[in-house]
């Protein structure tokens, strides 16, 4: 898929019935239901919404998957594999919030990257600096150190969102200048580490709301958005998809 990609992280939220409603009401806007904008659910609900996106070009991702292969005694583990053959197109990997809460070393991730290209779906890594980085002036460095997991892996293959942790579910976006620099340092590094700059989409994650989607997703090297809170409501979640077909040149 070219153009910009919407994605929309429910993170640990969802009811069948709420989903139904929430589902029906997203397939009955022409900004949302199209190509370029996935939903990323709990694994417990991918199968609802494999099934009630099935007649949708939307797309349904995963919050992670196992470090693990594809099958065996791993009580618990959702494998890459099983997240294929119910149709998950991308997953997320390292979400800041995992990274945080569960302690994913760069040796998990770099596992279930694999086990994602293996498996055919795209991989979503997710980098981000602490508000203490941004203030010591290290946030370039760990944003590096963090893209260097990818050096080798196919470009063309991975995608990667950029998620400042101080702005998710804060409210507080970053400056346009901010996501600027931080999306022109990742493609730089993938250039130089993996040369494929080019092929490699960045999205931008952290407070995207309907009043600020247009400017966000205007800005050079922003290839899409990673939608959190917001994309759990339909008109919101619409104003934002739009935003984004309107900045695809
Ligand atoms: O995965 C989504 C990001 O964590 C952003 O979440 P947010 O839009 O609620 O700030």
């Amino acid at each position: 898929m070219s153009g910009k990609l919407v994605m929309g992280n429910w993170k640990m939220n969802g009811r069948l019935d709420s989903n139904r409603k929430l589902i029906k009401a997203m397939l009955e806007d022409a900004h949302i239901n199209r190509d370029g904008v996935a939903i990323a659910a709990p694994h417990a609900y991918l199968m609802q919404l494999s099934d009630l996106l099935a007649a949708s070009p939307m797309a349904i991702a995963a919050q992670d998957m196992s470090q693990f292969g594809l099958a065996g005694a791993y009580t618990g583990e959702v494998s890459a594999g099983m997240l294929h053959d119910i149709g998950c197109r991308y997953a997320l990997i390292g979400h800041s919030e995992r990274r945080q809460y569960l302690s994913e070393t760069t040796a998990v991730l770099n596992q279930k990257l694999i086990n994602a290209l293996e498996a055919g779906i795209t991989p979503v890594l997710c980098v981000g600096e602490t508000l203490q980085q941004r203030e010591a002036g290290d946030h370039l460095t760990v944003i590096r150190d963090q893209l260097d997991i990818l050096a080798q892996l196919a470009p063309t293959r991975v995608i990667v969102a950029y998620e400042p942790i101080w702005a998710i579910g804060t409210g507080k976006v970053a400056t346009l200048d901010q996501i600027r620099e931080m999306h022109t340092c990742i493609k730089q590094h993938c250039r130089q580490t993996h040369g494929g700059a080019e092929a490699v989409r960045v999205l931008y994650g952290g407070s995207v709301k309907a009043d600020n989607a247009d400017a966000t997703l205007a800005i050079d090297n922003v290839d899409g958005a990673l939608v959190g809170g917001a994309s759990l409501d339909v008109e919101s979640f619409g104003i934002i998809c739009q935003a984004c077909l309107a900045t695809y040149a």
